[in-house]
């Protein structure tokens, strides 16, 4: 049995002192919910901040929003995994679908961070979808066949086991539309069809995939409902304490 993985992606959102007040209620909301894990992502600015909070309470864990692969160097603006490591952030979300079309990143960016990271001990969440376009004309298995090889080329099964995946139908995110219960399912069943295929059936079955894209309190309890949907990956909703703490209880309930 997968242990369901929710997660609050807060993007560029959010500064220390909105981080206080939040996690001064979702702590308190979500005290009580240790069958799941959750997660906060913040930008690097408040991930000090929110570690060192967290750094109290066993169930809920931070992550980081990106990082480069290498471990030092010219790199101006970038941060490694080793330095999110030290502030005891756990988590690291690669390959988001905006790092992708915004910031260039490619499958082979996406894999040598990967690698970086469980290099570094974080537990990799990499993020993969198709958009608007590739869905309409068909390809959406082809893409994230594309995408899973590419972004987890040459990591052991063993590894494999112990990262999360993230598949966020680009067209979902931040639009209000949410793929159906049916679509989400079918392409997180294709997902670890492709993972059976690059390690073996055992590993696939370890992994854990999240559904992204407008997830809401209204349809949570759908979407975590499927057998292969482990978790979610959650944008503007996680922005709001009460949602995210809502979003969380019903995951666990399940
Ligand atoms: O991109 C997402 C999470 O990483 C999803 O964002 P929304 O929940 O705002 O659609």
């Amino acid at each position: 049995m997968r242990k369901k993985i929710i997660a609050a992606n807060w993007k560029m959102n959010q500064t220390i002192a909105d981080a206080a007040s939040y996690l001064d209620s979702f702590l308190l909301e979500v005290a009580d919910e240790k069958r799941i894990d959750i997660v906060i992502v913040p930008p690097f600015t408040a991930l000090a901040y929110v570690s060192e909070r967290l750094s109290k309470v066993q169930h809920v864990k931070s992550g980081a929003q990106n990082m480069h692969w290498e471990k030092n160097g010219a790199f101006t603006g970038e941060i490694s995994a080793g330095m999110i490591r030290e502030l005891f952030a756990r988590y690291v979300v690669l390959g988001h679908s905006e790092r992708r079309t915004l910031f260039g990143e490619t499958d082979e960016i996406v894999n040598k961070k990967t690698k970086a990271a469980i290099a570094a001990t974080l537990t990799p969440i990499v993020c993969i979808g198709e958009t608007l376009a590739e869905r309409d004309a068909g390809q959406v298995e082809q893409v994230l066949h594309t995408q899973l090889t590419g972004s987890l080329a040459g990591i052991p099964a063993k590894e494999l086991a112990d990262v999360v995946l993230a598949y966020e139908p680009v067209w979902a995110i931040g639009t209000g539309r949410t793929a159906t219960p049916e679509q989400a399912q079918e392409a997180h069943a294709y997902i670890r069809k492709v993972l059976a295929e690059i390690s073996d059936a055992a590993t696939a079955e370890k992994v854990r995939i999240q559904y992204g894209g407008s997830v809401k309190p209204g349809n949570t309890g759908a979407l975590m409902g499927q057998p292969d949907i482990d978790g979610a990956l959650v944008g503007g909703a996680s922005l709001v304490a009460r949602d995210f703490a809502e979003i969380v209880k019903i995951s666990a309930a399940l």
